[in-house]
């Protein structure tokens, strides 16, 4: 029978929201001395076209900036995937405040914020809604954020961000890189079997959480949370903040590092 998980606690979903299964879901607590060095892992090697950048979005849960996916122009290869997966979109989460805002957490530690970088299985399937719903169909990159000195690459996703304040609103972004979002070090991550932290909560991802983290000032996270949850008709604006999942219950599954 399916499960229910019940995210009650979370305020963006209303009622009870049925998990396929549910006993790969994320996020989760990362226990360090639980992990299991795998020295097979292999180095993660993503090799991204910023011309394939398309637009940016506020879809009423984070912000999204698009990658046009029609080719293997931006693809994620290496680490513990034995295909070939293709960047479509990254996005964040955070919180009202610094002290919390990730989805994941290392020993119970929270960050202000997590970036995730999502890729679909393009040797397995055709198109990422396809790939969503199927147990190899996805990759997703997890980098944390820190607050200290500002991120020059971040700069100019943060100054379009006030032209998609509101839910549906799209202007056209153009040439970002988004390995300038990566941290210096990316041989050194956990990865374990998952699933999407948002509805449909499909278990098909293959998550590489990055244990090094990114730096932001604490002025271009502000700017993240006046993004808006409500489109710009509704009469009453809620901040986008604290978009993040409740962690889920590891149900005996392994996660391993690329490091010792
Ligand atoms: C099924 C299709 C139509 N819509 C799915 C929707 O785009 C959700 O996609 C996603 C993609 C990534 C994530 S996360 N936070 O796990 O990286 C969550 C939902
Ligand atoms: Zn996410």
């Amino acid at each position: 029978s399916s499960k229910y998980v019940l995210s009650a606690l979370h305020p963006m979903w209303q009622g009870p929201l049925v998990a396929p299964g549910g006993n790969r879901q994320s996020p989760i607590d990362i226990r360090v001395r639980k992990s299991v060095f795998d020295p097979h892992l292999k180095p993660l090697t993503p090799d991204y076209d910023p011309g394939t950048c398309s637009q940016i979005w506020n879809n009423g849960y984070s912000f999204l900036v698009e990658y046009d996916d029609t080719t293997d122009k931006s693809i994620l290869k290496g680490g513990p995937l034995e295909d070939n997966f293709r960047l479509c979109q990254f996005h964040f989460h955070w919180g009202e405040s610094n002290a919390w805002g990730s989805e994941h957490t290392v020993d119970r530690r929270l960050f202000p914020a997590e970036l995730h970088m999502v890729h679909w299985n393009s040797n397995k399937y055709s198109r990422f809604e396809e790939a969503v719903m199927e147990e190899n169909g996805l990759a997703v990159i997890g980098v944390f954020l820190k607050i200290g000195k500002r991120h020059e690459g971040l700069q100019k996703l943060v100054d379009v961000l006030p032209a998609v304040r509101h839910k549906d609103s799209v202007v056209e972004f153009t040439r970002f890189d988004p390995a300038s979002l990566l941290p210096a070090n990316i041989d050194d991550y956990w990865t374990y079997a998952g699933s999407l932290t948002t509805p449909p909560l499909t278990e098909a991802v293959t998550w590489i959480i990055m244990k090094q983290h990114i730096e932001v000032s604490h002025d271009q996270l502000a700017v993240f949370r006046s993004l808006l949850f409500t489109s710009a008709e509704e009469e009453v604006q809620k901040s986008m903040v604290n978009n993040f999942r409740v962690q889920q219950p590891l149900r005996g599954r392994t996660v391993r590092s690329s490091f010792t």
